[in-house]
């Protein structure tokens, strides 16, 4: 295991599942965390004042920190990946930015995860792209206001999700920032999803380490806790640190036991 400086938060969208969403603030807490990340986690865009507020309430009773929120993604369960790219949804997506900023401004949230969204069969994938880069210059500016950092991610799994690998998610970024002058957009360094994808970790961190702002770790195969397979996830957070990269690295992997049993991989000491 390679030493870093990274500190580490815990996303309680797939770890801590077992417990009511409301709960898990408190638990990680109770597992030494001060720093978690969610999903969006209400079912539609814009929640009701009452649901955001108990959102709200349970992160403060926690005393954690919210390091990281995705926007509304669609329906997830059933195989969305975000409405960045959806032609006829631009609404929804900056309705559902201005409900993002509402929260993070209230918690203090300094990134929000815009995922792209899926290619649509019989839609063009330039007119997608082009839907893309103005809702995420909305987005760019709308959590700008608040200190925002706009994180693009590569995923994997998804076979009609576009962006695979960090240049897909970099290519990106520089098109927003082109396009409508905004610096507040940053790389997700998913390591499992890159790793899935085929990406070669060591090239996209030498070629992209500075471009990093959001780091998530689970090992592959399986998505499981670090140590339960092949990645060298502790190699790659010492390169990226050295890189310069000194945010969060977030666990988001589905825990092969009780999520509080699963980590041991945190106190290995070299
Ligand atoms: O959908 C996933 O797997 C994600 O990591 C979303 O952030």
């Amino acid at each position: 295991m390679t030493r870093h400086p990274l500190p580490y938060a815990v996303n309680l969208s797939i770890l801590f599942a077992e417990l009511p969403l409301l709960e898990r603030p408190a638990a990680a807490a109770a597992a030494g965390f001060e720093a978690v990340e969610f999903w969006w986690p209400f079912p539609t865009a814009t929640p009701p004042d009452a649901d955001v507020d108990a959102f709200v309430a349970a992160i403060e009773r926690a005393g954690v920190r919210l390091i990281g929120l995705n926007l509304f993604a669609g329906d997830m369960p059933a195989g969305d990946r975000g409405l960045v790219s959806w032609p006829g949804r631009e609404d929804e997506f900056a309705a559902g930015v201005a409900a993002a900023a509402r929260i993070g401004g209230r918690l203090g949230c300094p990134a929000f995860n815009a995922l792209y969204g899926n290619r649509i069969e019989g839609q063009v994938p330039g007119i997608q792209d082009d839907v893309a880069i103005g809702n995420l210059g909305v987005a760019a500016r709308a959590l700008g206001e608040i200190g925002g950092t706009v994180l693009i991610e590569p995923v994997s799994g998804i076979p009609a999700y576009p962006l695979q690998t960090a240049q897909d998610a970099v290519g990106v970024i520089d098109r927003v920032s082109a396009a409508h002058d905004v610096r507040n957009l940053g790389l997700l360094a998913d390591l499992y999803h890159l790793t899935v994808n085929d990406d070669d970790l060591d090239k996209a961190i030498e070629g992209y380490g500075d471009r990093i702002a959001h780091v998530q770790i689970a090992d592959a195969p399986g998505r499981h806790e670090p140590g339960s397979g092949e990645v060298d996830i502790f190699g790659h957070l010492g390169r990226i640190a050295a890189a310069g990269y000194r945010g969060y690295v977030a666990a988001e992997y589905i825990p092969t036991g009780a999520s509080a049993d699963s980590f041991g991989w945190m106190h290995v000491t070299p």
